[in-house]
């Protein structure tokens, strides 16, 4: 299915060929190394900035500063990044230096990767794939030089990253089936193009409802106090063409009362074994809104955000994030000096308000704990 992320003439700037605007995050090799791109989503929507990242620092600030995020384009973008240290270390050590050494800085990398932000756990599960094809290369002695290194964890990343495109689409097909054509519905934060390496998780099922010719309305929470619901959301859904409504996130309750919206659709960071849910700050009061409403509160997640090594959602870390994030808008300050701030950025939904869990596998219902066990068995 078509990405809804490319557009050209609405980026002057650079000289991008379309199939290089296919994704949020992309790969590129030239004379000097290896490259990762990346549309820079905190200017997003008024500046299409592509960043050109060689060194792997740069790519640890990309996701910490949020110019990359939404839960499985962090995993695809760290393991791009574990291939470019390695791509970097070829270029300046040369392709004759020894392996050992190019191991252990590889290792270091990924420390620095898995520091960047704590909550959505495909950040960790795309670094374990990575770790586990360095681990296989160094003990098997699969490569014998550098440049296949770099080769060996550059295919892996690309892995990733298509695996992932197919994951969305999977999820999309399985969503649209519980839209309706007319259906009004609500998302929160960005689950979309831009969160992911393919049509997104929960817009997905918007974007194939759309395509099969469904009707749909979506309400969009703006998402404070980042705003990836005014900005990403919107940007993507009017791209698409899928007519939308922008509403502050204290609105949702009040189109809800009056039967405006049908179901909600949100993505996930991190789901517990038991069916808890973190996602982006507000999605809990979403929930608790819909469940008293006798709303559907669909969760869109690929396997690769499920963790079944935390039995419930209150063992997943909360990434607390900078209090200028909450005193000031765009750079703006709109709160006064000092004034005390807590900034949570996720928060957990438990698993008697979510109606369904809709994986890549399957859609998951309660008991939960049966449920995601069943579709992440290996011969499911
Ligand atoms: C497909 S992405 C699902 C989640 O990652 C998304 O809803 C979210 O909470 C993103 O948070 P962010 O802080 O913007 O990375």
């Amino acid at each position: 299915m078509q990405n809804f992320l490319p557009v050209l003439k609405e980026a002057p700037l650079n000289t991008l060929t379309q199939s290089q605007w296919q994704r949020t995050v992309w790969w590129e090799e030239d004379a000097q190394g290896a490259i990762v791109c990346l549309l820079d989503q905190s200017v997003l929507p008024l500046q299409m900035s592509v960043l050109r990242l060689r060194h792997e620092h740069e790519v640890a600030e990309a996701i910490t500063s949020l110019r990359v995020r939404g839960a499985p384009a962090i995993g695809v973008t760290a393991a791009f990044g574990m291939a470019l240290a390695a791509h970097r270390l070829w270029h300046e050590q040369g392709a004759e230096s020894p392996l050992e050494s190019a191991y252990r800085s590889l290792m270091q990398v990924e420390a620095l990767l898995r520091a960047t932000r704590p909550t959505a756990v495909n950040l960790f599960w795309a670094l374990e794939r990575m770790l586990a094809c360095l681990h296989t290369a160094q003990e098997e002695r699969v490569v014998e030089t550098l440049p296949q290194l770099a080769h060996l964890l550059t295919q892996e990343a690309l892995r990733i990253a298509e695996e992932d495109e197919r994951s969305c689409e999977a999820m999309g097909r399985l969503g649209a089936d519980l839209l309706q054509d007319g259906d009004s519905v609500l998302t929160h934060c960005n689950a979309g193009s831009l969160a992911t390496a393919g049509i997104g998780t929960a817009l997905a099922p918007f974007y194939i409802a759309h395509q099969q010719g469904k009707r749909l309305h979506v309400f969009v929470d703006e998402t404070r106090p980042v705003l990836q619901g005014a900005r990403l959301t919107a940007w993507e859904l009017q791209r698409a063409g899928i007519p939308l409504t922008l509403i502050t996130d204290n609105m949702a309750g009040y189109f809800m009362r009056q039967g405006k919206i049908k179901a909600v659709f949100v993505g996930a960071d991190r789901v517990a074994a038991n069916g808890d849910v973190a996602n982006k700050i507000g999605t809990y009061s979403v929930a608790v809104l819909a469940h008293v409403h006798h709303i559907p509160f669909y969760v869109v997640a690929p396997c690769s955000t499920i963790d079944l090594a935390l039995e419930t959602g209150e063992q997943i870390p909360i990434e607390q994030r900078k209090p200028e994030e909450v005193t000031c808008i765009r750079g703006e300050r709109i709160a006064p000096l000092d004034v005390p701030v807590a900034n949570p950025a996720f928060d957990v939904t438990p698993h008697t308000y979510v109606t369904a869990i809709i994986t890549d596998r399957g859609i998951a219902r309660a008991s939960y704990s049966t449920s995601l066990r069943q579709l992440l068995a290996p011969d499911a």
